[in-house]
């Protein structure tokens, strides 16, 4: 079942004295409930784009997008959005746990103790027990991210949507990161939007990968990586399945964008 669908969706932005630039084109994709789909694609081809309009933070220029069945004009309840930026989403002047707590204290018959607990609790998921009397700006690059994902967590949503988030880290920081990814979404069956330009990432870490176009964005083609689940996000990266999909991905990108490559669709 589909939980969210975006249906020949279009973004155009308007340029200065000349006709709108086309950021988008007509794009149709349907998110499975409980699947991890990676959105891969070059730089400035509009990933970012496409995924503030499905997390309902952008309107399309045409076209709908679908969360659980309804149609969205603003931010749905079920999804969070997560920011490559962890070192702009965070609030420097809040402790680790009152950043986690924020995403819960304004709700309703929700207490600053209950919003406290909540966050410890989805700071231990994170690994980051013992941290929420930090400030952030205490933290490593890849604990912040950490308490990103935390607060994204307390909302306790159905659906993430993730932008970029391991590519401001090292490389062994974005591993570790992805071993977590992996647990929670497992754990938690949730759902995962995932944008990024690393081919590895997306294969070692998804059901699906999207491949889109460079702008005006369209989607190229879709490939169901069929690695096992549950995965090691680090040892699914030696398996043949891997690295032939890591090839075809390659492949695929650099043939498309190459200077006078055999850009089509
Ligand atoms: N608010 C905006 N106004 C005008 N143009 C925009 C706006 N947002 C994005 N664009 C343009 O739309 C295109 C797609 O941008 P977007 O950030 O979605 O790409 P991306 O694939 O996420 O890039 P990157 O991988 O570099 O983050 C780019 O050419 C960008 O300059």
């Amino acid at each position: 079942m589909a939980i969210l669908e975006l249906e020949a969706v279009e973004k155009s932005f308007p340029s200065r004295g000349g006709p709108a630039m086309l950021a988008m084109d007509r794009i149709t994709l349907s998110v499975r409930d409980g699947e991890f789909l990676s959105i891969l694609g070059p730089s400035g081809c509009g990933k970012s784009t496409l995924l503030q309009i499905a997390a309902g933070l952008m309107p399309p220029t045409a076209g709908t997008v679908r969360v659980a069945g309804r149609r969205i004009s603003a931010p749905p309840p079920e999804a969070v959005y997560v920011f490559q930026q962890y070192g702009r989403s965070l609030l420097p002047w809040r402790t680790v746990r009152d950043n986690v707590a924020f995403a819960v204290e304004h709700r309703a018959g929700v207490s600053k103790g209950q919003a406290r607990e909540a966050a410890d609790i989805q700071l231990a998921a994170v690994g980051l027990t013992g941290f929420g009397d930090h400030f952030p700006w205490q933290l490593s690059g890849g604990m912040q991210q950490r308490v990103a994902l935390a607060r994204a967590l307390a909302a306790e949503p159905k659906i993430m949507l993730l932008d970029e988030p391991f590519s401001a880290v090292d490389a062994l920081t974005r591993l570790d990161l992805h071993r977590l990814m992996l647990e929670l979404w497992e754990k938690r069956g949730l759902t995962v939007v995932l944008v990024t330009h690393d081919v590895e990432e997306a294969v070692a870490l998804s059901d699906r990968v999207a491949l889109l176009t460079k702008r005006p964005s369209t989607i190229a083609r879709i490939v169901e990586t069929g690695l096992p689940r549950p995965r090691d996000a680090v040892e699914v990266r030696e398996t043949p399945r891997f690295l032939e999909l890591r090839h075809e991905l390659l492949d695929a990108l650099l043939t498309r964008h190459a200077p006078g490559g055999a850009h089509a669709a």
